[in-house]
Order: C-alpha cells, then structure tokens, then sequence
C-alpha cells in the first residue's frame, strides 16, 4: 500500500486529482477501450473532483470515454432529492465535465427489486471490462463505500443497513436531523472495490484519524473494513496531515521517507524535504511559526484555502526570506538570542 501525506486537504487532494487525471491519459481511452472510473460521495473527494473540473476545462483530460461506476446510493430517497447521491455528482462533477450521460452508472436506491439492481450492477462492472481506477473515501468507522463494520471482506453490490455512527455522521447533510437521513443503502461491496486493478482512497481531517491509523496499521478487519486495501496489490491512500493524528510517528515518518526516496529515485534529485534543514531555514520556519500564532484575522484565500495572515510577523518573515545563516546569525540581537538561539539549533 503507498500512502501519501500531504499538509492540508487541498495539496492532498491535488495530488490525487493529479494521479486520477494522469492515469486516464496515460490510459488513452477511447469509445471501443474506455477508461473505467469507480466514484464516491461525500465531503472528501469534492476538492477532488473540483480540481478535475478545473483540469477539464483547462483542456487537461476529456471524460468522453470514461465509463463511471459510483460506489453507494440511498434506499428510498429519490434521485432529484439533494442529498442523493445522484444530485451529488451531477452538482459535483458531471455536469461540468464532457461525460456521455450513457456512461454515467449509479445505483438506483428506488429500484423495484433492489436485489436485482445490485446484482445488475456487478454485470454492468463485468461487462464494462472491470473497473480500472476505483477512487474511494472512508467513514470515521473506517467503512468504504457504505462496507460498514462487520461487512464481509469479500462482499458484493447490496442492500445495507446503516450503522448509527454513519446516519450520525451524514445528518449533517440533512439539517442534523437524525430522522431524516435514509437507513438503508446500496453499496459496492469490499469484494467489488477490491476487483479494481488500482484502488485510490482520500482520507481527510481528524475525524478520520482513528479509521485511518486502523486502515494502515492494524490488521486486516471486518470491523474496519477499509483495512482489507492492505491486500490489494495496488492500493494509494492519500491523507492530510490532520488525518494521520492518531498514527505512530514512525510510521509517518516511514511512509514520507519511502515518498521522497522514490521522487529521488524517479528525478535523481534532492528533494526539499530531504535537503537538511540549516540555521536560516529552521528560522524561516520559527518565524513562520510565530506569524500564524500571533495573527488574530486569517483569510482563507479563495482559491486554494491557504492561511494568508497579515501581521508584523510577516513583515519578519519577508526579511527573513533570501538571508543566508551568516546574515541570520546577524539578525538576532542578543536579548532574544538565549531564548530563541534553541530554534536555530
Ligand atoms: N457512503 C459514503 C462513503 O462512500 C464516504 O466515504 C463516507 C465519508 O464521507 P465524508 O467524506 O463526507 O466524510 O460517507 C458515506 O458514508
């Protein structure tokens, strides 16, 4: 399993954007050989899937012979109801992109026979040749798609009941109100997203903590069932910081080393975060520290959510900017020195 970390939510989730968008053009789909595109719902992938919008009208990658099979929907709630997850993606995603809506698969939670609807579905994954990239979230109970704890590891498309903790978890999609989120669901099963030849979960915020470290480092549970992606043979998880909260250091630490070995690997270069941190850098980042602890207005900058503070600690940081460790040594004066001397250690 590759595990990608990135500081924030929007950095992790251009990453991924990046990878989805990559794969399908290195795949060159065409009406004959499409790509076959698994998608989810939910908070997570949304920044995901506003950056391949973005790419898409950059002219970056065409949807027009990609194939989508999403992964959950809703018993009981009707298609145009807002928190369907066909509304979700039609708002999110299809209708901006060029996608054939004949392509477009989603389960229908209204289906007269919602046993035959699952089991038409998988035929629909068979017959579309399998799905080649499956990009998925996870539940704070660590469920994927709506696989929630207890689910077979080897389970197929189905009818699920949902668990308390996942109704608690999505009612603030309906006005916090309990009653009004559906109690069932149809979902691809573990069985069905571990049938993908490549399978991509973004993991967001720490929330998602406990799920995540369970994911990664505990075993292979039922009760997580998010951890089975340890026995597919190409599983990528992509998380932000926040996320990792509840992983051992080490092996965060582990998963970024491996990260920067391969980018080494691939450019024969250092990277910057390999490169070891000398006295002007260690005071770039004290300053940088003190700059967003002293700021009482942060902006969120609309385009990728970076804190822009505006503070006198920014004007220190500027001047920080472009000194080398001679000039930094200059710069402290020696009242502060003693007490700050240990950032540049
Ligand atoms: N069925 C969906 C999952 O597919 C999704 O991964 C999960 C997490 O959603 P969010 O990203 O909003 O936390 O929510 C729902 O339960």
């Amino acid at each position: 399993m590759r595990v990608i970390i990135r500081d924030k939510a929007q950095s992790a989730s251009r990453y991924a954007a990046r990878y989805i968008i990559d794969r399908i053009n290195a795949f060159a789909p065409t009406a004959e050989k499409p790509f076959v595109l698994g998608l989810p719902t939910g908070s997570s992938p949304e920044i995901i899937y506003k950056y391949l919008v973005q790419a898409h009208k950059a002219g970056e990658i065409s949807f027009a012979n990609v194939v989508t099979f999403n992964m959950d929907e809703y018993v009981g709630i009707s298609e145009d109801h807002p928190e369907s997850y066909h509304s979700f993606m039609y708002k999110h995603f299809f209708a901006h992109i060029d996608i054939n809506p004949a392509n477009v698969n989603i389960l229908n939670g209204n289906a007269p026979d919602l046993a035959a609807e699952c089991a038409d579905y998988e035929s629909r994954i068979a017959k579309a040749g399998g799905i080649d990239l499956f990009l998925g979230g996870i539940g704070p109970d660590g469920h994927i798609a709506f696989n929630e704890p207890g689910s077979s590891l080897k389970s197929r498309t189905r009818v699920k009941t949902l668990a308390e903790d996942t109704i608690r978890a999505n009612s603030r999609f309906f006005g916090g109100d309990l009653s009004q989120v559906p109690k069932q669901a149809l979902t691809v099963g573990v069985g069905t997203v571990m049938d993908a030849r490549e399978v991509l979960v973004i993991v967001l915020g720490a929330n998602k903590a406990l799920a995540l470290s369970k994911t990664i480092e505990g075993g292979v549970s039922q009760m997580w069932t998010a951890s089975a992606l340890q026995m597919h043979e190409h599983a990528m998880i992509v998380c932000d910081d926040p996320a990792t909260d509840e992983m051992l250091v080490k092996t965060v630490k582990y998963f970024k080393s491996i990260e920067n070995m391969a980018d080494e690997a691939e450019t024969g270069k250092e990277t910057p975060q390999q490169r070891l941190p000398t006295k002007a850098d260690n005071w770039r980042s004290a300053l940088m520290d003190l700059k967003i602890n002293t700021d009482k207005k942060e902006q969120v900058d609309a385009e990728d959510g970076e804190l822009t503070p505006d503070s006198m600690s920014s004007r220190l940081l500027d001047s920080a900017i472009g000194m080398n460790d001679r000039k930094m040594d200059d710069f402290l004066f020696d009242r502060m020195g003693s007490r700050v001397s240990t950032f540049a250690a």
